[in-house]
């Protein structure tokens, strides 16, 4: 029993033979207390009375965090300690200066819990305190949001003090930066409660803070059920749908996404707007078939309605029905073309590839070689005859 918890206090007592104090600390310890000691947090946070420079000395396979300098990492027997100098004198003041009860536990070397905020009692009634409401949020308006992610991942409520040190500081939350806002709402919006999570914010009018401010007042969030959509995508798109209505795509640039998921996010935003997924096989086409449901899934859940197992089954009829399913399937490729018609300008063979396709998406030819490249001839010959005249 208690495996996860055992061997990480065993690597407590190897960092003693070094003469390094360390605790567990923050959300390995909170998940024990939750999910019981067989649980296996993703990293183990250690709180050390030595600096990374210091722990990289006396472990060389450590290595320092590409984004927190000030902490070394070390896989230790199947495990990730991610190892922190105490910040303060010692661990009661490392434990006062973290943000909620249920974070601001530790576990030291002999397996006992230190628990000067009543954690434990938090993480069994399921609240969210801030450990010092005053300060908590004043020091970092960040944790408004990982309030709420906490809010969104176990489904807790927050105490009242809590609530209202948010809600006196929210406005704050526009100096932090982007990137981690960004980072916390999506962990916020993939939780089991994210719903809830989003009401919440709602009446701290969180949404009037983001990086593209929402002015309109509280939204009717209880008409959005975010739950009811699958993934991380398409619940950024129903997010971006409530806030930002048909305007999303243009102010996705606000928040800083990796280019991939701005396209994929415009695509989607789109797709609802102009009600593609009613349409043409030319469009299900160029979306994939990934994005394709996203979109129909996503139009359908805007208008609150849930389609049915023979409509779902219609929908993906349609799909399989697409003649070819990407660009890579279509019977003549680049080279092809190339070969057959020498002399074509980069233009030309950009939009010949692109007319053979649709063509044969839509039915109008057979994906057929011989087919196509009759096709691609007169093609080049209309071609041929424009520039001619
Ligand atoms: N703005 C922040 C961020 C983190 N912490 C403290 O640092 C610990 C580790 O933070 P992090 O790894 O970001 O999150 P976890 O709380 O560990 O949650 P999870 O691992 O589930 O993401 C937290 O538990 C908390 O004690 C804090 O006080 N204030």
């Amino acid at each position: 029993m208690g495996k996860a918890y055992n061997e990480a206090v065993t690597f407590l007592s190897l960092l003693k033979k070094h003469d390094i104090t360390g605790w567990l600390v923050g959300g390995c310890v909170r998940d024990w207390i939750k999910n019981g000691r067989d649980y296996m947090p993703r990293d183990l946070d250690i709180t050390v009375n030595a600096s990374a420079e210091e722990i990289k000395l006396i472990f060389n396979r450590a290595h320092r965090m590409s984004n927190r300098h000030e902490t070394a990492v070390l896989h230790h027997r199947g495990h990730v300690y991610e190892l922190t100098a105490l910040k303060g004198a010692g661990i009661s003041e490392d434990l006062a200066a973290r943000d909620f009860t249920c974070n601001a536990m530790a576990v030291d070397v002999n397996g006992n819990l230190l628990d000067p905020y009543d954690g434990a009692e938090a993480v069994h009634s399921g609240f969210i305190k801030a450990v010092d409401p005053s300060r908590c949020f004043r020091e970092d308006p960040l944790r408004i949001l990982r309030a709420l992610r906490f809010v969104s991942q176990f489904g807790w409520s927050m105490d009242s003090r809590t609530e209202a040190a948010c809600i006196k500081e929210i406005k704050e939350l526009r100096g932090t930066a982007v990137e981690r806002i960004k980072d916390e709402c999506s962990l916020l919006l993939q939780g089991s409660f994210a719903e809830r999570a989003l009401r919440m914010a709602d009446t701290f009018r969180l949404f009037e803070h983001l990086p593209e401010p929402v002015q309109a007042g509280p939204l009717c969030l209880w008409r959005y059920q975010i739950n009811k959509l699958d993934d991380g995508l398409m619940r950024w798109a129903g997010l971006f749908l409530i806030l930002y209505g048909g305007k999303g795509s243009a102010v996705l640039g606000s928040w800083s996404f990796s280019n991939k998921w701005k396209k994929e996010l415009r695509h989607l935003l789109e797709a609802v707007k102009n009600h593609d997924y009613k349409q043409d096989s030319y469009t299900l086409f160029r979306a994939g078939r990934e994005q394709a449901v996203r979109g129909y899934l996503l139009h359908q859940w805007k208008y609150d309605y849930t389609p049915s197992e023979k409509e779902l089954e219609s929908f993906y009829a349609r799909l399989d029905a697409l003649p070819i399913k990407t660009k890579k399937d279509l019977a003549l490729d680049g080279k092809d073309i190339l070969r057959h018609f020498p002399d074509l300008s980069s233009a030309h063979y950009g939009r010949l590839l692109y007319v053979l396709e649709k063509k044969v998406v839509i039915g109008e030819i057979a994906n057929k070689k011989e087919q196509l490249l009759e096709e691609a001839a007169i093609f080049v010959k209309e071609r041929g005859k424009e520039s001619d005249a």
